[in-house]
């Protein structure tokens, strides 16, 4: 594996405390009503205590356009006895190929995201996911990514996305 450039951020590095972001209210028909930072908005990944959930670092090469996260798993991600749930697993695969993305091309969301489990995850081991911008279209970034154990002897999952750049003309996402 060549090494990574950019630290992003995690938690294993800087206060490891969740912190607060600021969350866009929307009305019934979506469009944007009022923005306001709430007290108890959490990045998702930071959401459970120190230890116990998503124990991550993300580095990002903007040369190659690559996103590397180093993941441990906690105890309370857990599914099927022993291993990760394959929410937690889609989780970090979302936001590695995501920060992907958002380095890559601003501000994006999700619209779509193909995973293939292929191995379980042992609960409270260390992997790697290893992501990189494949093709740009357009507002349309593809990104890929696989996850492997460290010694990259165990493929767990590979996974392929789609990010959609936001239209600055579209009211709402
Ligand atoms: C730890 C740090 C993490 C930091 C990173 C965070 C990563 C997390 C990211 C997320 O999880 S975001 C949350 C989950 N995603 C969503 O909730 C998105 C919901 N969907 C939408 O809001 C809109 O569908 C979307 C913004 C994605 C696209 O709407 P647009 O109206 O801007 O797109 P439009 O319909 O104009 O389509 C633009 C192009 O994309 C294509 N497209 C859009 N959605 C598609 C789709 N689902 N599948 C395939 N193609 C799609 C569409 O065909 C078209 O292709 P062409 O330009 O070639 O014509």
């Amino acid at each position: 594996m060549s090494i990574p450039i950019n630290l992003v951020r995690g938690r294993g590095v800087g206060s490891g405390r969740p912190r607060q972001d600021s969350l866009c209210l929307r009305g019934a028909d979506s469009k944007p009503v009022k923005e306001e930072p709430l007290s108890q908005a959490r990045l998702f990944p930071r959401s459970l205590e120190e230890g116990l959930g998503f124990e991550y670092a993300m580095f990002h090469n903007q040369v190659e356009n690559r996103t590397v996260c180093i993941l441990q798993g906690g105890p309370y991600l857990q599914g099927i006895p022993g291993f990760l749930h394959g929410g937690a697993i889609a989780t970090m695969i979302d936001s590695t190929v995501g920060m992907c993305a958002v380095l890559t091309g601003g501000a994006v969301m999700t619209a779509n995201l193909n995973i293939n489990f292929r191995r379980p995850i042992p609960l409270c081991s260390v992997v790697v996911i290893n992501s990189q911008l494949d093709k740009i279209e357009g507002r349309k970034l593809f990104v890929s990514c696989n996850v492997q154990s460290l010694d990259e002897k165990t493929l767990y999952s590979e996974a392929t996305s789609l990010f959609v750049k936001l239209d600055p003309k579209k009211t709402s996402p």
